[in-house]
């Protein structure tokens, strides 16, 4: 883990989605974090509970219906209130690059992905004529896209080689700080065993990373930190090596998804997530946990528990001991 000071550092995070009827999405609440060059933070809970909201919110792409509060300072610059125009030209792309959630519809249909990364090569470096052809390649090359594979188009790739062209686009600009959602979404287990490994070279070469995933494997495999997402908050911060090892997770949530994994006990949490127009007040996760108690009317804060440095949990009644000893 780095001790640079963060490049990204998000505080007091909020988005909401206002929708027709006058319903509001709490999509992300209160979210708090930073990230330094060289780690790499994994962003992991279930399906919905606002991880891929929150990578919008640092790209300046949500939709119109969205409302921000809070910062999220890439050096100095707020992406929340930067301008469209300062996102488009000198944030996205160029500091912040994203591997997407799904590349095949990421990448243009009727183009070569050399003529995609050309092209890219020329908006995002300036450069121009015979320096634009080589630049492509070596991008390609940094993504592990093979060479003899650049002239052909999406349709004739396969998941993988999709996802390494996707990751060669976002590689084009030298980004600082990389966002990938879901990087092995839908791979077999020797892709993501690539996937994990390309990731993390990167950042061993100096770029911060935050990947958003519900693959607890590939997280362990690929993160310095772990922040665990429950509608729409941040409940637990941890070290990834705390985190996976011992102690383990301190929050339930945390835990039962840990627990959830097929090498571990494969018992799967209780109950369903809330619907985020509908939270219910305190602890959103209270009603699935049998820790709940009175307490939990009122919602927790992230905080540090004793004798835990460089960890952070949003519970009243986290666990302290290690999972194989601790109390039920
Ligand atoms: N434009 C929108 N308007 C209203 N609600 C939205 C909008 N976009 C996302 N949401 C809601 O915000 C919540 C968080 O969605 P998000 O896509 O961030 O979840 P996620 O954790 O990334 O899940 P997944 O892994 O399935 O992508 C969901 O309840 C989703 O329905």
């Amino acid at each position: 883990m780095t001790t640079e000071p963060p490049r990204l550092s998000v505080r007091d995070l909020s988005v909401r989605f206002h929708l027709s009827g006058g319903r509001t999405v709490a999509a992300v609440t209160g979210v708090s974090f930073d990230l330094a060059p060289g780690e790499c933070l994994a962003l992991v809970g279930e399906s919905g509970c606002g991880k891929s909201v929150l990578a919008s919110a640092l790209l300046g792409l949500l939709p119109g219906n969205a409302r921000t509060r809070g910062t999220a300072l890439l050096d100095g610059l707020d992406l929340l209130t930067a301008r469209e125009s300062v996102l488009a030209g000198t944030v996205r792309g160029r500091r912040i690059a994203l591997i997407p959630q799904s590349p095949a519809s990421h990448l243009t249909p009727v183009r070569t992905v050399r003529s995609q990364l050309e092209e890219t090569v020329r908006e995002l470096t300036g450069l121009r004529g015979a320096g634009v052809r080589p630049a492509a390649e070596r991008a390609a090359e940094r993504a592990a896209f093979p060479a003899d594979h650049l002239d052909r188009h999406p349709h004739q790739l396969s998941g993988g080689l999709a996802q390494r062209a996707a990751t060669a686009l976002a590689l084009v600009g030298d980004a600082p700080l990389l966002i990938a959602d879901e990087p092995t979404t839908g791979l077999d287990r020797d892709l993501v065993d690539r996937t994990v490994g390309e990731l993390r070279r990167h950042v061993d070469a100096g770029c911060g990373l935050l990947v958003i995933t519900h693959d607890l494997a590939a997280a362990e495999r690929v993160a310095d930190r772990v922040a665990v997402m429950y509608a729409g908050r941040i409940v637990e911060l941890a070290g990834a090596d705390d985190f996976f090892g011992a102690p383990g997770p301190r929050h339930p949530y945390a835990r039962g998804l840990l627990e959830a994994l097929p090498e571990r006990s494969f018992t799967s949490i209780p109950g369903m997530p809330p619907e985020l127009d509908a939270l219910p007040g305190g602890c959103a996760f209270a009603p699935r946990c049998d820790r709940a108690t009175d307490a939990c009317t009122v919602v927790p804060a992230l905080t540090a528990p004793p004798g835990a440095p460089g960890r952070a949990v949003a519970c009243h009644h986290a666990h302290t001991r290690a999972p194989e000893t601790a109390d039920a």
